[in-house]
């Protein structure tokens, strides 16, 4: 469509590889591919290691891809950062501790042409803070600190590392509100994260990475959806749940705790009741399936695929 906005952010089959320990060469990402629209709020979630963070760094520009290629906002990434069209919230520390809050906004603003600091400080909810001293700062604090930071250049895509981690839950909302704020005014966001609730709150759309490649893309209700229905579990033999399985097609043993064994099904009725009816199964339980079983189904499936 003539006119029409580019991507915020536009990746087709980016790959990039490292060396590991024993020197042998491993895709960190690997050929990953997805699209970002302006306004969309996105949550990269994925496991130690994924490659949430390889991928943010490519689409910073601070390291370039083995293969594949990535644009944002139609351009080269590197040119997205240096013109403040992509901002960045990462957690790594680099805060003067005896700074004011809206002496550190002052100074990081001296450095962008057209910065509004007073706007940062408001759009991160730190008016109040404004006079405390950095290091007084709590951690959630901080980062929302960070988060003004990253808004001095008035960017358009907001990318966030992590940017929660080691917050207690209150932290955690009130950084939160002040992001949803400002997506809520059109910015693009994607954040990275290891915790499923907090992708479900906040981001329109679930990403899910393990082992550099993409396990799904979608909505959280969809991605709940696709591995619906229920987790069975019963304290039962492992003699006796591999006869249930073997009686119910599309269900498998998911794992052993104790005495008890989680099971997955497409029909979880089917499955109850050959454990119930054909086993000496005993405390059999189905519970509704939880974003994080979702992420265990999900992964455990990618697993069994590669075998
Ligand atoms: N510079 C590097 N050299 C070698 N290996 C690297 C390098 N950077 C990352 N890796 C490896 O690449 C893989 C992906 O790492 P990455 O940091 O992208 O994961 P992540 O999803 O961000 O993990 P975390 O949640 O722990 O931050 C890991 O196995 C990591 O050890």
């Amino acid at each position: 469509m003539p006119g029409a906005q580019p991507p915020a952010a536009d990746l087709v089959g980016v790959t990039k590889r490292f060396t590991d320990a024993r020197g042998n060469k491993f895709p960190a990402v690997d050929d990953v591919s997805f699209r970002i629209q302006p306004g969309e709020v996105v949550a990269f979630l994925g496991p130690n290691g994924a490659g949430k963070t390889t991928t943010i760094d490519m689409l910073l520009g601070l390291t370039k891809p083995d293969a594949g290629k990535i644009t944002v906002f139609g351009v080269e990434p590197l040119a997205a950062a240096r013109t403040g069209k992509v901002s960045v919230v990462l957690q790594t520390d680099g805060l003067l501790p005896e700074l004011t809050v809206e002496a550190t906004v002052r100074m990081v603003g001296s450095l962008h042409p057209n910065a509004d600091v007073e706007r940062a400080i408001a759009r991160a909810g730190l008016t109040e803070l404004r006079n405390r001293k950095v290091g007084a700062c709590s951690g959630g604090e901080k980062q929302r600190l960070r988060f003004a930071l990253a808004l001095l250049p008035n960017p358009d895509f907001m990318v966030l590392d992590e940017p929660t981690a080691g917050m207690d839950v209150t932290a955690r909302q009130e950084f939160w509100a002040a992001v949803r704020a400002d997506a809520q005014r059109g910015m693009t966001v994607m954040f990275a994260t290891h915790y499923l609730e907090e992708a479900d709150r906040f981001a329109d759309r679930v990403i899910m990475l393990d082992h550099g490649r993409i396990l799904a893309d979608g909505s959280t209700s969809d991605i709940r959806a696709a591995v619906a229905g229920r987790t069975v579990s019963a304290v039962v033999s492992a003699e006796r749940a591999a006869d249930a399985v073997a009686a119910v097609p599309g269900a498998r043993v998911l794992e052993t705790r104790g005495e008890r064994v989680y099971f997955a099904a497409d029909d979880s009725d089917a499955l109850l009741r050959a454990l119930l009816n054909s086993t000496d199964a005993t405390d059999v339980e189905a519970a509704p399936r939880s974003l994080e079983d979702a992420f265990v189904a999900i992964t455990q499936h990618a697993k069994e695929g590669i075998r």
